[in-house]
């Protein structure tokens, strides 16, 4: 998260940190969502390469063991069948992990709530992004849990030409201010929007401009969550 600041612990706590092996340890690569004690939603390019997988919720510091985690494995990787991973404009940026276990939700981990099927939100509707990425582009990631607000940004100008154009399809919600935007790192986290006084999961954190993260008129762009709840319950059961 390029921007903002370090979220007060366990304030997100349906933020989930997605990790993989890597010799005899675990290396934070993408956010995701805890939606059901036993499913995790994140996005199809964070896992669409064959990995060990493992879950850590209730994490606020990602280099220190607080007490507060629960580290559970992938029993199995859904990404969607329509995902391409040579075209991330393609959009079907989703993807559900069935963990191998139940989480036990408490203060510190928590279920994320889904929009109904096909809600839109509002030009500049409060949504925070959330995730442990890059804190600048290029830069390193964080290992505290960040926010910023993007507020989100209307179809009518994330398609417009001196904006994203046709990059951006009916299936994705853009979102981003001047200076705030997600970067490597916060993919697959979760856009955090106020709808009726509660905090709505609307976006899967998808991509941001190869010339950086918070490239001027290039929001941070999130795959649109109302557009998959059938999908997902479908997978889900
Ligand atoms: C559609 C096309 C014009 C296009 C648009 C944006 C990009 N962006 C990128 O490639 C930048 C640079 C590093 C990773 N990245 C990204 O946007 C990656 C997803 C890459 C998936 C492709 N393998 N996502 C993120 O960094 C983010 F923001 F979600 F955390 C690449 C191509």
């Amino acid at each position: 998260v390029v921007g903002g600041e370090v979220a007060r612990a366990h304030s997100w706590p349906w933020q989930i940190s997605l990790q993989f092996k890597s010799g005899s340890s675990f290396r934070h690569t993408c956010g995701g969502t805890l939606i059901r004690k036993g499913w995790v939603m994140t996005a199809a390019h964070c896992v669409d390469s064959s990995r060990t997988w493992r879950v850590v919720l209730g994490d606020h510091n990602i280099n220190v063991h607080e007490g507060s985690e629960q580290y559970m494995s992938v029993s199995q990787v859904h990404i969607h069948p329509n995902w391409n991973s040579n075209s991330i404009a393609g959009g079907w940026d989703i993807a559900l992990l069935r963990l191998t276990s139940d989480a036990v939700l408490n203060n510190n981990v928590q279920l994320g709530s889904l929009p109904p099927t096909g809600q839109i939100l509002p030009n500049r509707n409060p949504c925070y992004i959330t995730g442990w990425g890059r804190t600048k582009t290029g830069g390193q990631i964080s290992a505290e849990l960040k926010q910023a607000t993007l507020p989100s940004v209307d179809h009518r100008t994330c398609t417009s030409s001196s904006w994203w154009g046709s990059t951006i399809k009916e299936s994705m919600v853009c979102a981003g201010g001047a200076s705030e935007s997600g970067c490597q790192g916060d993919s697959g986290g979760p856009l955090n929007c106020s709808v009726g006084g509660r905090w709505v999961v609307h976006g899967v954190t998808s991509f941001v401009s190869s010339a950086g993260c918070n490239a001027i008129r290039r929001p941070t762009v999130f795959t649109r969550v109302s557009a998959y709840i059938g999908w997902m319950n479908g997978i889900m059961g």
